[in-house]
């Protein structure tokens, strides 16, 4: 093991058993006799938290003796999965905790499953955030998060009769282990009120916001340890507490909820996590959870600059704040109200350092998820936001009308206010006005959004768009997820590829060597016996452990079409009933993810998903060829236990839909091969892997855009020309698989063939049959298919989040470790 953490424990025997038997008895008050298995967890973490601490302290201590440029990373979400995994590995402690335990006489196992999923994000955004952080503490950089410390997580998924039912998902019990809480230091955000239009020094005009209402805002601390356990950043977590205390006057007067209304609704703006990853809710709660999170984190970052002694003018030399798509975006405005208002900065020189302190990542292409507020809800809740906004926006269209005379629509297709539909704060725009830079998430996205979402501000502001293609942190999702495959890789080629991913690229030689290849194929067969295990216990359902593992782990999402998946599905199910044409190779299909509650079509898919299991899972004509389970309650624990047993990775989503993904590079740099459309990272995937190893298929953006303008394409062509496209979509309009509830996917039927299949999932459906045809092909020839595997392994380098990092770091926040 790597690191130098635990030369230090392993020599002071007993040091780290004496450090949770200590927890165990003054932090839960419990022997290791009574103890319950919660408590024992509790200790655990506790002991390990201790050494996270030191290293914190010292951290801090070193960004302060070098006056080191940080870099705050605003996100509403943030979806850590289990702490504990990750920092055993990241500081190489597992082996000597197991063992510790052993004598202790618990199973670490057991302990490591106690720990809650730190589900509080809803997709790719929130989890791309941890990865990030896991990053930037091993690339020794100043690089903190701020979010907010939700009471309830993201939803827990169970699957009833086949349907998604929502429960309340407890990420945060009061005493989160890993958590160091900061009740002194408490921020009081103002809300509502009025603004008094006044004169300030040298008769300045200087508007007072007053008669505000008051939330406090209270920091919680998360150590974030990097590699080797050098560096341990933060990500501060803010929750929200009542100004004031209830109101015992009230209370006499025995009205309880009376007294403790206000207290109650100001608690409530860090009470749930918002579910949805598909549209805008534009609720006045979700804004005020915007508002409070970048409130408090300017207030604080602010806090901490000035406590360095550094001139306000400098501030932007000093901090860089990443907006994780437009949730944060009002960053921009308050910390222009904070520069203004409260320094009494000049407006000019506010903007200069509010523009080269702020950047902006867009995470999507769907036009609905791109926020857009009501001027009235701001006039009640943020009226001196409103007032600043109003300014940026007359300046920036008066630059607009200097910039392009002759293009009088420019103003008003470049406003902060739309003024259709209501009037509405366009947050992008503002993120893009109030950024120095603007990126997309992938080569194909970033391209899209210059060209398509935002070519106005990409004509004005060229140099502000880039792109970062995503990436994944190959410490938790390979290293730690899949210790068969990290060992086999680090006997190979050592182990410097968990802190350099692009040494993985020396795996290329071993490749072809069949002793490697037979131990790959070892430690694979090894992870799908453990998931079929897993799959049992779950669902009770007997999978063939050496069947083709064919898996789909993602949101449920129309444009992520889960449905083309299902109707290849129906397809081979009738061609073995009706033709008596078994597929070559025996498949079990792994479908896992969570549909927004709000998201009616999504919620279908799942129920399609497991009726259509239901019925081939029992049909005993079917038997060993063809399986289908769904996984209930997806999240990142989940992720780590099918990620490494899976065979291939779908990742079908509709050419121009899919930002980036990240999901895919996870499966490609565990040796599962892509069958993918030219969407988002596919598209680099494919170009890093090569062409021959990876399966792509269907129409590409550009191709769909054509239709799409031209309105040709027509999903009946595709039915009336293909009997087998015929048959497959013929069974959603039958009830083959809803014989309980008749005419249940009628709706399914609809969307496809009465409503355009805005999806074009009949457009791509015969080339995805034909293109899983060579899957099931290469399956057979396990030499080749292990070769192109490792090839998927090796060449996955690029999709390492440190990559992406350095480049954020280089080219956006001029950021540099701090040794
Ligand atoms: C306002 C509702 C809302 C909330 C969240 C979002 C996110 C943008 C959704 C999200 O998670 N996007 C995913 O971000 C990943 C990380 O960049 C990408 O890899 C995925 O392609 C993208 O869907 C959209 C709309």
């Amino acid at each position: 093991h790597y690191p130098p953490v635990c030369n230090a424990l392993e020599a002071d025997n007993g040091a780290l058993r004496d450090a949770i038997l200590y927890h165990l008895q003054y932090s839960c008050g419990s022997t290791k006799k009574e103890a319950t298995q919660g408590e024992l967890a509790r200790a655990v973490m506790l002991a390990v938290r201790d050494l996270l601490t030191e290293r914190m302290l010292a951290t801090e201590k070193r960004y302060q003796q070098h006056n080191a440029k940080r870099l705050y990373y605003l996100s509403m979400e943030f979806h850590l999965g289990r702490t504990l995994g990750n920092v055993l590995a990241n500081l190489g402690l597992t082996t000597l905790l197991a063992r510790t335990m052993e004598e202790l006489g618990v199973d670490l196992e057991e302990i490591r499953e106690q720990e809650s999923d730190g589900a509080l994000g809803t997709g790719g955004l929130a989890r791309l955030a941890a990865c990030f952080l896991d990053s930037l503490a091993t690339l020794d950089m100043p690089g903190f998060g701020y979010g907010l410390k939700y009471q309830f997580g993201l939803f827990r998924q169970e699957l009833v009769q086949g349907y998604q039912k929502e429960l309340p998902g407890r990420w945060d019990t009061e005493h989160n282990p890993w958590l160091i809480s900061r009740p002194d230091e408490v921020f009081a955000i103002p809300m509502y009120g009025r603004v008094e239009p006044s004169r300030g020094r040298n008769n300045r005009y200087a508007p007072v916001w007053q008669d505000q209402k008051f939330v406090l805002g209270i920091p919680h601390d998360m150590p974030i340890a990097g590699a080797g356990g050098k560096t341990v950043n933060t990500l501060r977590l803010f929750s929200a507490r009542s100004a004031d205390a209830f109101d015992i006057q009230i209370f006499t007067a025995n009205d309880y909820f009376q007294a403790i209304r206000h207290q109650l609704f100001s608690e409530s703006v860090s009470k749930m996590l918002y579910p949805s990853d598909v549209d805008d809710q534009s609720l006045e709660m979700r804004l005020k959870q915007e508002y409070f999170l970048v409130a408090c984190t300017i207030q604080d970052i602010m806090k901490k600059y000035l406590k360095t002694g550094g001139e306000i003018s400098n501030f932007a030399q000093n901090t860089a704040i990443q907006l994780n798509d437009t949730n944060p975006a009002l960053a921009i405005a308050e910390l222009m109200r904070c520069l203004v208002d409260e320094h009494q900065l000049d407006w000019d020189n506010s903007w200069d350092i509010t523009r080269a302190t702020c950047a902006y990542t867009s995470h999507t292409l769907v036009p609905e998820a791109y926020e857009k507020w009501p001027v009235q809800l701001f006039e009640k809740v943020l009226p001196r936001h409103l007032q600043i906004i109003y300014e940026i926006n007359h300046r920036f269209l008066h630059e607009v009308r200097l910039r392009y005379p002759d293009d009088e629509n420019a103003p008003t297709r470049m406003s902060l206010i739309e003024e259709t539909g209501g009037r509405q704060l366009n947050m992008a725009h503002l993120a893009i006005i109030g950024s120095h830079s603007v990126n997309g998430v992938a080569g194909l996205h970033s391209q899209l959004l210059r060209d398509n979402v935002f070519p106005d501000f990409a004509d004005m502001f060229p140099e502000r768009f880039s792109n970062k293609t995503n990436g994944v942190t190959q410490r938790r999702w390979l290293y730690k997820a899949n210790p068969p495959l990290a060992n086999l890789i680090t006997s190979a080629i050592g182990n410097e590829w968990i802190i350099r991913a692009e040494t993985l690229s020396r795996l290329d030689e071993f490749a072809a060597d069949s002793q490697f290849q037979k131990q790959f194929a070892e430690t694979r067969n090894h992870n799908k016996r453990s998931l079929a295990d897993h799959i049992m216990r779950v669902t009770g359902l007997v999978i063939n452990p050496d069947s083709l593992f064919d898996v789909q782990i993602k949101r449920v999402h129309e444009y992520k079409r889960q449905l083309l998946h299902l109707l290849y599905i129906i397809h081979c199910y009738r061609a073995i009933i009706e033709d008596g044409e078994p597929p070559q190779v025996p498949r079990t299909h792994i479908f896992a993810g969570k549909a927004a509650p709000g998201d009616p079509a999504a919620k279908l898919i799942i129920k399609l998903i497991n009726n259509i299991g239901q019925v081939i899972n029992r049909d005993t004509r079917t038997r060993d060829m063809l399986k289908v389970v769904m996984l209930p309650d997806f999240g990142v624990s989940l992720a780590e236990k099918i990620i490494p047993a899976a065979d291939l990775s779908e990742q079908i989503s509709m050419a121009g839909t899919e930002a980036s993904g990240t999901g895919n590079m996870k499966l490609a740099m565990n040796g599962a091969l892509t069958i993918g459309t030219r969407d988002g990272s596919n598209i680099e995937i494919m170009e890093e892997v090569g062409a021959d190893n990876f399966f792509t298929f269907g129409l590409d953006a550009d191709t769909i855009e054509e239709l799409r303008t031209e309105n040709s394409y027509n999903a009946w062509d595709y039915y009336a020309d293909n009997p087998l496209i015929r048959r497959a979509v013929d069974c959603l309009d039958s009830d083959m698989f809803c014989q309980e509830e008749p005419g249940l996917f009628r709706d399914i039927f609809a969307s496809l063939m009465y409503e355009g299949d805005y999806f074009f999932h009949l457009a791509d459906l015969e080339s995805y049959i034909d293109t899983q045809q060579q899957v099931n092909e290469l399956y057979t020839h396990p030499a080749s298919w292990r070769k192109k595997a490792i090839l998927n392994i090796a060449r996955s380098g690029k999709f390492s989040s440190d990559r992406t990092v350095m480049e954020y770091a280089e080219t956006i926040w001029q950021l540099k470790p701090v040794v």
